[in-house]
């Protein structure tokens, strides 16, 4: 069984990869990759519900796709991205909430977009056996606050800001932390500073680990950040088979004979 353990372990000599994963049969290639982390992200808003942001999305939903790529993975560590208002506002909800990701979906550990509020709930989190991935930099479910996905630790303050609460979620015992859309230089001294693996989105090269979500790295995504990268043309591919699937019917190529039968008892069923 893949542990936080062992993530840490390896950061020390090698690159950590992370990709997300919202289904079975995706997170199953991710894993046989070789991948050693598949979050489900609540990116999962706009990759796959349809949604502007990663805002809507539920708890039951969060549970039902970890439960499916959890069930799809051998190797690799499942981390369950917790949606929005479902940690840090009341204790007692968070710790019901963050728990039932392990319980119910048999993810290994829970990821949390990181603030001020969140370094005592880390820390009660890890007490009770859940593993945290912290978050920090651009945290997307702050989108009404932010303005937009802009990128944070810009200026010397917030960088600073960044690297204490980043140590302070260390101390509260989290395993690992997720830095998006930072300057590569504030990254790299975060890093510097941590003995936790950090794992850059958007962060540059100096991180211990990247992610990226899977469907801009399938080249599925209709928009996708910068800082992301396609390593597939994965859309194409699908279109290419709806069209032929059109084709095949409307010519009458498709059905074809290996694909009917006859049942010779049957002659009149008027
Ligand atoms: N498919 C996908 N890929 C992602 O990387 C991703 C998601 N979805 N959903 C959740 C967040 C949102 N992310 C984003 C989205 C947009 C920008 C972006 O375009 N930033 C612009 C400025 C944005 C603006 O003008 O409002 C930039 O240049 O920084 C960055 C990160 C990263 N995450
Ligand atoms: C991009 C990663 C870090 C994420 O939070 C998500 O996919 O939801
Ligand atoms: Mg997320």
């Amino acid at each position: 069984m893949p542990t936080v353990r062992t993530l840490q372990e390896k950061a020390n000599d090698e690159e950590i990869t992370m990709l997300t994963a919202y289904d079975a049969p995706t997170a199953e290639i991710v894993d046989e990759s070789g991948v050693d982390v598949i979050l489900v992200g609540d990116s999962m808003g706009n990759a796959v519900l349809g949604y502007e942001s990663t805002l809507p999305v539920t708890v039951d939903e969060m549970q039902s796709r970890t439960a499916a790529v959890a069930r799809a993975t051998d190797d690799a560590l499942v981390v369950a991205d917790m949606p929005f208002l479902s940690y840090g506002a009341d204790e007692s909800d968070t710790i019901q909430n963050c728990g039932r990701m392990l319980k119910e979906a048999d993810a290994n550990a829970v990821k949390l977009e990181s603030g001020p509020h969140t370094v005592s709930v880390t820390e009660r989190l890890v007490d009770l056996g859940i593993p945290v991935m912290a978050h920090l930099g651009l945290t997307p479910q702050r989108v009404h606050q932010l303005g937009g996905y802009f990128r944070q630790g810009t200026d010397e303050e917030s960088a600073a800001e960044m690297l204490e609460l980043a140590k302070a979620h260390e101390e509260a015992g989290a395993f690992s932390l997720v830095l998006e859309h930072v300057p590569s230089n504030v990254a790299a001294q975060i890093t510097e500073a941590l003995e936790i693996p950090t794992i850059g989105i958007g962060a540059g090269p100096d991180t211990d680990g990247q992610v990226l979500v899977l469907n801009d790295v399938f080249g599925l995504s209709d928009r996708s950040p910068y800082f992301s990268e396609q390593f597939g043309d994965v859309k194409g591919e699908m279109e290419r088979a709806v069209a032929g699937f059109r084709d095949a019917v409307e010519s009458g190529e498709f059905p074809a004979e290996e694909h009917s039968y006859s049942e010779d008892e049957i002659d009149d069923i008027y």
